[in-house]
């Protein structure tokens, strides 16, 4: 794997965002200090892992209440002064305001929305309909509330576990055994034979929709491997070449590392050898077919008879990055074209 993209990263990691970190770490550590800073803190809201939005204009906004406003509201709904505990810390502003993330499940959701007026919106639908930061802050906050919500006893002694008052982490004081949050390595490999690019469809997905080949990794194994065992396993080919592209965090099913990128087809094999039980279909696409795919979202892919022409993840997955960057490269080498 390229080192390139780790490179850039360091690169523009600025002395601003390492003061940032270092605060935010402060309050990872220090819980009286964290417990200070949700006083001045703001705090987005969840119901059930949906996330609150309010639609202003034509744009969804997601709005950030202050520690004021939260107290007011929860009052009204008779909650205790309890709820500042359940919230996680999810980051904080260049001037130091942290932000929090809080679920609200067990209060009644319509007169939350009602009060606050807005909605809170399932995330596969509000990633989509919010501007690109807010969608990776929904993301992560969304992945963090789950974390805490699956992970509230030990899995060894059985035992609730703690949550410290960042969110950061979560103890088991019968076993000692110290929780932290984590995301499941996935990786998704887009596979070309030089001229024309594999994708494919899981039963599952919105129809007419095609993307890379993607897999867990098995425990042990290394991204390479994992890359060459998924791409074997689902449609029967070898690949070589293989070359990092970019990682993203993916908050479905529950957070995964999506680990991307492009690998070449070994020798001349052509012939598609699909998995029935993952897949629904899988196939050499054109440079073509592909550009033309880009041009269509879920509604114009749509045909007067009811089929789907092909259409592909939208520009927030990781997926349409490398779908995109094949294309560049097509184009830039178009003696490959054929
Ligand atoms: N952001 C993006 O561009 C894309 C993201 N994805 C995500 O990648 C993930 C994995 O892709 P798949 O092809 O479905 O994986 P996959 O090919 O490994 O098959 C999924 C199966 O693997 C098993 N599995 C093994 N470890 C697992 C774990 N830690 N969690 C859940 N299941 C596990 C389960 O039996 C599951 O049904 C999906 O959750 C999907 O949302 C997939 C394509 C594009
Ligand atoms: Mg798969």
């Amino acid at each position: 794997l390229s080192h390139r993209s780790a490179a850039c990263c360091s690169r523009m990691f600025s002395w601003m965002e390492a003061i940032t970190t270092a605060y935010l770490n402060k309050l990872k550590e220090d819980d009286s200090l964290c417990r200070q800073a949700q006083t001045s803190g703001t705090f987005y809201l969840f119901h059930n892992l949906s996330p609150f939005l309010r639609k202003v204009g034509k744009k969804y906004l997601i709005p950030q209440l202050s520690a004021a406003e939260m107290k007011r509201i929860l009052e009204k709904f008779k909650e205790t002064e309890q709820w500042i505990e359940k919230s996680v810390l999810i980051g904080c502003s260049d001037e130091h305001v942290p932000h929090f993330a809080l679920d609200l499940g067990a209060s009644e959701k319509s007169v939350i929305e009602a009060e606050l007026k807005g909605s809170f919106t399932d995330l596969r639908k509000a990633l989509f309909v919010v501007d690109e930061k807010d969608s990776t802050l929904l993301a992560s906050a969304q992945a963090l509330l789950r974390w805490h919500d699956s992970h509230q006893y030990c899995s060894k002694t059985g035992q609730p576990t703690q949550k410290n008052i960042a969110g950061s982490k979560r103890v088991c004081h019968a076993s000692g055994i110290t929780y932290y949050p984590q995301a499941s390595p996935v990786v998704i490999i887009l596979v070309s034979d030089g001229s024309r690019c594999l994708l494919a469809r899981q039963p599952s997905f919105p129809e007419g929709m095609f993307t890379a080949l993607s897999g867990f990794c098995d425990l042990g194994e290394a991204v390479e491997e994992a890359a060459r065992r998924e791409v074997a396993e689902e449609v029967g080919l070898e690949v070589e070449s293989l070359r990092y592209s970019a990682s993203q965090h993916w908050p479905f099913p529950s957070s995964c590392l999506m680990i991307a990128c492009h690998a070449l087809v070994r020798g001349q094999q052509l012939k598609i050898s699909m998995n029935s039980l993952e897949l629904e279909e899988a196939r050499w696409f054109s440079l073509e077919e592909i550009v033309d795919g880009l041009k269509r979202g879920p509604k114009s892919a749509k045909q007067d008879n009811g089929s789907f022409l092909p259409w592909f993840p939208p520009k927030q997955a990781v997926a349409h990055q490398l779908i995109n960057e094949w294309v560049k490269q097509q184009t830039s080498q178009p003696t490959q074209v054929q």
